[in-house]
């Protein structure tokens, strides 16, 4: 049950939606009891009297009773219904928000295809969660108990057999399936999870799948998936169709011990047989309404795992959340013997590294791939928390700060930036909402994209524009952003020369006085940065300006040489 306990609270939030569905399925169960126990009554009655008023007021009551209990089961469905979809959506938006703080590091942990299986069909399955597992009991309870204490003042034996049949279909039969699916452990939500997964991956990686000639392969592995999905699923359905069909059988044998035991009290003179039909046709409504608690362990199970599948998602804990903003004006960074590893690495992607980057500098970093640079970035941006150390902005430890409110102080381009489907406006205007549109198109100018319109069409990741024009309309987006402070992850790796060098010069311009930190493949035209940063294996190796570099003959010298010999 402590899987449930989120799915419980924010059922229990809907307390007025779900106390009337509990009491409309009260009258509506006690109704339909009430409809055929008086039929009961009435077929006995009509037998022995020839009194037409009696036979009247009968037929009145049993109209009476068909109608309470149809509208009593609408009022129960549209209550317990409107509960279970404003739960549902108090469920999405209570995860996303403990979701989203947690995204940078969520991609290490779950593939994408299993996290849209979560999202969507876990909590899909929790709109079973109050309609087939938490009210149906409290209904079942209340309807069983006052009908065992309507039949008690005919036969106490009878309410006694009618109270053991309570037991048997609504604790003990259920209890068994539920405890019985929970060792088995159901396959169905695993296998659906492997489908999704895969069938993403296939979908990212068709085109790569197509050259490589591997979509055959790929494709019957999906299939196995597929089969292996719908075994389960079926596996599942004849489970519940067993469960079903116990519960059914047990209730019939209730009321056939109701039908001969009465028999044998009228034959004893203990019950007056003018009762006898009523209380059968009573059992026999009575156990019609149990069905539900057939499906009950199915639905139980299946909301446990949901609500566990959910909650392991969002239960890893992330960063402390701080309040503080920055202040306006220049920003500079001091970076204290921070050290991060991956999850599930055992080299560290950056070791002890401490370096001032002072407000309005121009900073380069350089290294071989892998040397660490872009995770740098990262725990810059607190897209990642380091181990530790610690970084400090204008003297402030990013720790404390809003992630929100540091991230609006930034300018940042990253090797891989997305764009949206729309226009080229639609995807600049989310640095800038009330962006001119003339700040719109001097952006494009200056990033080099004059030649683009600002209508012009978008594809789904910016599909339909080359590498360096994505690139290009990054920098024009943080361009148009302008603050203080500028993270640039090679944002002219896919560039020509010419142009690169155009775009810094006119970067550079525009943030005269703005700290930068770009990160570079390229070495060439490094003299215009303030400081130049040489990385290997996770830590700084080198540390200063160009000239001074160039002048020790150490590792940037080294790296200068080989480039130079390279391109020569
Ligand atoms: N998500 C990740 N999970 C595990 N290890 C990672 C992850 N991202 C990077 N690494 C590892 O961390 C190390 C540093 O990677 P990083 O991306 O910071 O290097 P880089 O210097 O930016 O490389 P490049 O120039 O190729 O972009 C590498 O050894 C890399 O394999």
């Amino acid at each position: 049950m402590t899987d449930l306990k989120s799915i419980l609270k924010l059922t229990i939030m809907e307390k007025r939606d779900v106390a009337l569905a509990v009491l409309f399925g009260f009258i509506a169960g006690i109704a339909g009891v009430a409809l055929l126990a008086s039929s009961g009554y009435l077929i006995s009655k009509a037998a022995l009297t020839t009194q037409m008023t009696t036979l009247v007021v009968m037929a009145a009551c049993l109209k009476l009773f068909g109608f309470v209990s149809a509208l009593s089961r609408y009022a129960e469905r549209l209550y317990s219904h409107r509960a279970t979809f404003t739960m549902l959506s108090n469920l999405r938006v209570s995860f996303f928000e403990r979701l989203s703080p947690r995204a940078p590091t969520l991609f290490q942990r779950y593939r994408s295809g299993d996290l849209l299986a979560r999202i969507v069909g876990d909590v899909e399955s929790l709109q079973n969660f109050l309609l087939r597992v938490f009210y149906p009991p409290l209904v079942l309870a209340l309807v069983f108990s006052s009908t065992i204490f309507f039949a008690s003042f005919f036969s106490a034996a009878l309410a006694f057999v009618l109270f053991v049949g309570f037991l048997l279909t609504v604790i003990v039969v259920p209890a068994l399936f539920a405890w019985q699916k929970r060792k088995t452990a159901s396959k169905t939500r695993v296998s659906r999870a492997a489908l999704s997964t895969e069938a993403t991956e296939f979908l990212y990686g068709f085109r790569d799948l197509k050259i490589y000639q591997q979509l055959e392969q790929k494709e019957r592995q999906l299939e196995q998936l597929v089969e292996s999905y719908a075994k389960d699923q079926w596996n599942e359905g004849r489970r519940e169709n067993y469960s079903q069909s116990i519960n059914a059988f047990v209730a019939m044998l209730v009321s056939l011990v109701v039908l001969g035991l009465g028999a044998y009290y009228v034959a004893a003179g203990e019950l007056d047989g003018l009762y006898l039909a009523m209380l059968v046709m009573l059992s026999l409504a009575l156990f019609e309404n149990v069905t539900p608690m057939a499906v009950f362990p199915a639905y139980y199970e299946d909301s446990r795992r949901a609500a566990s599948r959910l909650d392991k998602v969002v239960e890893e804990p992330y960063q402390n959340e701080g309040e503080n903003s920055l202040p306006a004006g220049s920003l500079g960074i001091e970076v204290k013997n921070v050290s991060y590893t991956y999850p599930e690495e055992e080299r560290p992607a950056l070791a002890n590294v401490s370096v001032r980057l002072p407000s309005g500098s121009k900073t380069a970093i350089v290294g071989p791939s892998g040397s660490g640079k872009s995770t740098l970035m990262q725990v810059l941006l607190r897209t990642l928390p380091v181990d530790s150390g610690s970084i400090f902005i204008n003297e402030e430890n990013i720790n404390n700060l809003d992630q929100q409110k540091l991230w609006s102080r930034i300018n940042v381009v990253l090797q891989e930036n997305h764009f949206f489907f729309g226009t080229i406006r639609s995807n600049l205007a989310i640095a800038n909402e009330e962006a001119t549109e003339e700040q719109l198109k001097a952006a494009l100018e200056k990033a080099e994209l004059g030649a683009f319109s600002l209508s012009a069409k978008v594809e789904e990741k910016g599909q339909n524009l080359s590498g360096g024009e994505k690139q290009r309309l990054a920098i024009a987006r943080a361009m148009l952003k302008n603050e203080a402070l500028w993270l640039l992850d090679e944002p002219v790796s896919s560039i020509d020369g010419l142009t690169a060098r155009a775009i810094y010069k006119r970067l550079f311009e525009q943030g005269k006085d703005h700290t930068f930190v770009v990160i570079s493949h390229d070495l060439s035209d490094l003299e215009q940065m303030d400081q130049i940063i040489v990385m290997e294996q996770g830590r700084i190796v080198e540390i200063g300006s160009y000239d001074s570099l160039m002048e020790r003959q150490g590792y940037f010298y080294g790296m200068k040489q080989i480039e130079k010999s390279v391109f020569a």
